[in-house]
């Protein structure tokens, strides 16, 4: 049933050489509409460069990227997250001095149609787009279950729901496909649970979704498909089941 749904994002034959290191050797991809794909590998493998990449953060030696009709390859990080697609990083990126709900609203960026003069004056058009934002950010706040934080500053809040602001910020942008960098990294075992049933709720509401992640657990629980980088290959593709006991992984992994 998966295999019926289109390609959102397609990366072909991509490379990458930071003066001397191959971080990818033609690595090709398909992400597919409304599914959870899971990136894994053991450290430097090359995760964090595809979705730097991909993103438009870092430029590629070779290769391609479609998002849906559209070449990536010549459009700046802000221009592809216009196009639908989000991502967050590693490292989490609160706005400190501002509350949760302004830092979710800044992701909304993209869909303001009123420009700076309107906005200053306030003028009629420029506050409706204000609430609506506002609404949208709350929902989504909701959703997350950081409504009752949304006057909180961001920057009190602990860890694992710092790390939900930044996934709530990427959401407020209404992509289509997202890029997750290790969200479950440094979160204790309930809130990656908690993380888990986010990210299916967000596939059940159509969302395309690139799971970069070390917690294999997690991995294995959500994502339909698994694609397994060493070295800067793509070893191994397929369901979670078969990675689980495919030799190249356990090796990439264990050691020989
Ligand atoms: N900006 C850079 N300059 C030089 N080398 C880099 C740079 N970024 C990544 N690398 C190298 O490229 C390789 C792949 O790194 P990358 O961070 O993509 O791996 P990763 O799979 O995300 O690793 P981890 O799981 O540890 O985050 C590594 O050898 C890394 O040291």
């Amino acid at each position: 049933m998966a295999e019926k749904r289109p390609k959102i994002l397609k990366v072909e034959n991509l490379s990458k050489n930071f003066g001397g290191v191959q971080a990818l050797r033609g690595v090709s991809l398909n992400l597919r509409a409304g599914e959870i794909l899971g990136l894994i590998g053991p450290n430097g493998a090359g995760k964090t460069t595809l979705i730097n990449i991909v993103s438009g953060v870092v430029r590629e030696d070779a290769g391609t990227i479609f998002f849906e009709e559209h070449l990536l390859n010549e459009l700046s990080p802000w221009q592809r997250a216009a196009l639908g697609l989000a991502r967050t990083f590693q490292h989490i990126q609160i706005f400190a001095g501002l509350t949760v709900l302004e830092n979710v609203m800044c992701g909304a960026h993209r869909l303001r149609k009123t420009g700076f003069w309107e906005t200053f004056l306030r003028l009629p058009r420029a506050v409706a787009e204000e609430d609506e934002c506002r609404r949208q950010a709350l929902s989504i706040l909701s959703e997350l279950g950081l409504a009752d934080k949304a006057n909180l500053p961001a920057e009190n809040l602990p860890y694992g729901e710092q790390k939900k602001v930044v996934i709530a910020r990427a959401l407020a942008s209404r992509p289509r496909a997202i890029l997750l960098d290790e969200p479950a990294g440094g979160l204790n075992e309930k809130e990656t649970e908690e993380l888990g049933e986010i990210i299916l709720r967000l596939r059940e509401k159509g969302l395309a979704i690139l799971l970069v992640e070390h917690d294999l657990n997690l991995v294995m629980r959500i994502c339909e498909r698994v694609v397994v980088l060493n070295q800067g290959e793509v070893i191994a593709e397929g369901p979670p089941c078969e990675i689980q006991n495919d030799p190249r992984v356990l090796e990439a992994y264990l050691g020989k």
